[in-house]
Formats: C-alpha cells, structure tokens, sequence
C-alpha cells in the first residue's frame, strides 16, 4: 500500500489537525504494517499552494485553500490508484476526503464509499451550519446532489463520482437537520449508533458488505473519521460526541472490510494532537488510528 499524508487544517477551524499525520506516523505506523508482511510506500507530506487570500464565499470558509489542497490529493491518489496499490490517506481534517475519493475514483471508476463517523459531513455550502467544510465533502462528490452546489473559485475541477446509493453511513450520532433531510430524500443506507447498539456491529458489517455488493462488486473507499470512536478512547479530535464505537468495534470494522478484499483506499482523518489535554489522550487517539489502519491491511486480532 501506498500512503499520501496531508497535513491538511483548513476544512474547519481548530488548529493541530495538519499535525495528525507525522504523529500517526511517529507512533510507528509503518513499522507495524512492515512487520504484518505490507509493502509500504511512504510519500511523504504533501505540500498544498500557499493561499494568501480566502475571504468565505457565502457562509463557506477558506473555499481557496480546500479546493486547491483537493485537486493536488486528487492527483497523489491517482498516481497511486495507477501503481496497483492500496491509497492509504492520513489526514488532516475530513474535507481532504474529496480529493482522496475524487482521485480514487477518477482511476478506478464505479466504487462503494463506507462512510465511518459521528457526523454525515453532507451539508451543502447552502446548508452548512458552520461554513466549515470538513463538513461537506459528500455533498461535492455525489451525483444526486450537484444541483445544490454552487460554483466555487478552486473547485470547478471535482466531478461527481458517487452514487447515492453506493455510500453506506456506520456510527452516526450528531447529524445536523438539514443533513438528516438530505440523507432521507436520497435513501441513503444509514446505521446510526442506535443501529449499532440494536444490531451489533457483526450484523452491520453483514449488511453493509451485502447492501453494497447487492448489485455489482465495486472497489471500497473506507473513509474513517477518528470521531467516530467514543470520545473516552480518542479525545484528540476537533469534534467529539459521546456515545461512540468501542475500540473492539472500530477495529471490527476495519478487519471484516480487509476480509472483502475489495478495500482499495482508505483515509483515517480528524486526529488532532493539540486536541487532547494530556500526553496520554493523544497517545490513546493515535495508537488507535494506528490498529484501526492496521485492521484495515490484515492484522487479524486471534494472530
Ligand atoms: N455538521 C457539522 C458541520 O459543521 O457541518 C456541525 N457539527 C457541530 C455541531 C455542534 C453542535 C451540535 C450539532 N453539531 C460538526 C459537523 C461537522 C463535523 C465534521 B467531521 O469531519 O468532524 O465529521
Ligand atoms: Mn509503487
Ligand atoms: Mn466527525
Ligand atoms: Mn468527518
């Protein structure tokens, strides 16, 4: 697998996030997959255009900056979708997901994106609470939904790519209205944590992998919001909820997606060291990034 990380902040507004990459990779992430037989290729930082002026386009921030950033993942995501490997992302905030998702499928065509997160991150620019958009990015890559987007300065090179009904939503517990309006009116699949508590988390793996491959099996784009695991377990993030995965069901997840073999990229995005109040808070959030990433490429809990 290859990995591009991108110190990337500019999608919401907490400092630290652009920090996640090089303390996931200091926590030995590389080591660990060499030492599970991954061949790993590190790119390194990817370095994004110094953007000087970004005044907000409506109510949207930093517009500039985030489009730009995108359109150069788009094209490190690509390169490595080429090469025949595994994208590994390790962000940054979640608005790096549109050009990690617009690149892989721009190389791979047709794919199914698992969506692991507290939030939908589905508002428009008209529909946002915040401006920020960490918590957009889906709503620039669906078919669906381009008759909502305005058009934007950096941004007229994303296409669309996913189909509303390819998207499956795992851990959600703070959806803004609008957004829960929008995943309604699309039929998008949805297991809230009201469905993981009924269900069990064995049971939401079956049907998603069974929702997703109902039609034709297409490559998998896990994209993993850190937020999406309880708080207690990864505080070091810029927006926590209560009532979040286990540890145990995080790595549930990225272990029965690795058992499809259709995992083709992954992002684990929204780790922020300055976010967590002592050394060891941040060291929890990390270290499970890290076996979150490491299930994705195998590591199998019983050896
Ligand atoms: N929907 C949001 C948006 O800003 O659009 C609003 N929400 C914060 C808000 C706090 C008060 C109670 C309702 N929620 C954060 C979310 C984006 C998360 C981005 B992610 O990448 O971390 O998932
Ligand atoms: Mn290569
Ligand atoms: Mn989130
Ligand atoms: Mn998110």
């Amino acid at each position: 697998l290859d990995f591009s990380s991108s110190p990337f902040s500019r999608g919401q507004p907490r400092v630290g996030v652009d920090r996640g990459p090089d303390v996931i990779r200091a926590a030995g992430l590389v080591h660990r997959l060499h030492e599970q037989g991954c061949a790993v290729k590190d790119y390194g930082n990817l370095t994004f255009e110094e953007v000087v002026v970004d005044e907000p386009v409506g109510a949207v921030k930093c517009v500039r900056a985030v489009g730009s950033a995108n359109q150069r993942l788009s094209e490190a995501v690509q390169n490595v979708k080429r090469d025949g490997h595994t994208s590994v992302l390790l962000g940054g905030d979640h608005s790096l997901a549109i050009g990690s998702i617009h690149g892989h499928s721009a190389a791979v065509g047709d794919l199914s994106v698992v969506w692991v997160d507290a939030h939908a991150d589905i508002n428009t620019p008209l529909t946002s609470p915040t401006g920020n958009i960490h918590g957009q990015p889906m709503s620039y890559l669906l078919h669906e939904l381009q008759s909502k987007i305005p058009v934007l300065p950096n941004f007229t090179w994303i296409k669309p790519c996913v189909s509303a009904k390819d998207l499956v939503y795992i851990g959600l517990r703070d959806v803004d209205p609008e957004e829960h309006y929008i995943l309604k009116l699309l039929g998008v699949k949805v297991f809230s944590m009201s469905a993981v508590d009924q269900l069990g988390v064995a049971r939401v793996m079956e049907e998603t992998c069974d929702y997703l491959s109902a039609r034709v099996k297409k490559p998998i784009h896990l994209s993993f919001d850190i937020d999406a695991i309880d708080p207690s377990i990864t505080p070091a993030t810029g927006t926590p909820v209560v009532g979040g995965l286990t540890y145990r069901e995080g790595v549930y997840i990225t272990e029965h997606l690795c058992q499809t073999g259709l995992l083709s990229a992954v992002d684990m995005v929204e780790v922020n060291p300055l976010r967590g109040q002592t050394e060891q808070e941040v060291q929890s959030t990390v270290h499970t990034a890290v076996d979150l990433l490491l299930g994705c490429f195998g590591r199998r809990r019983e050896g």
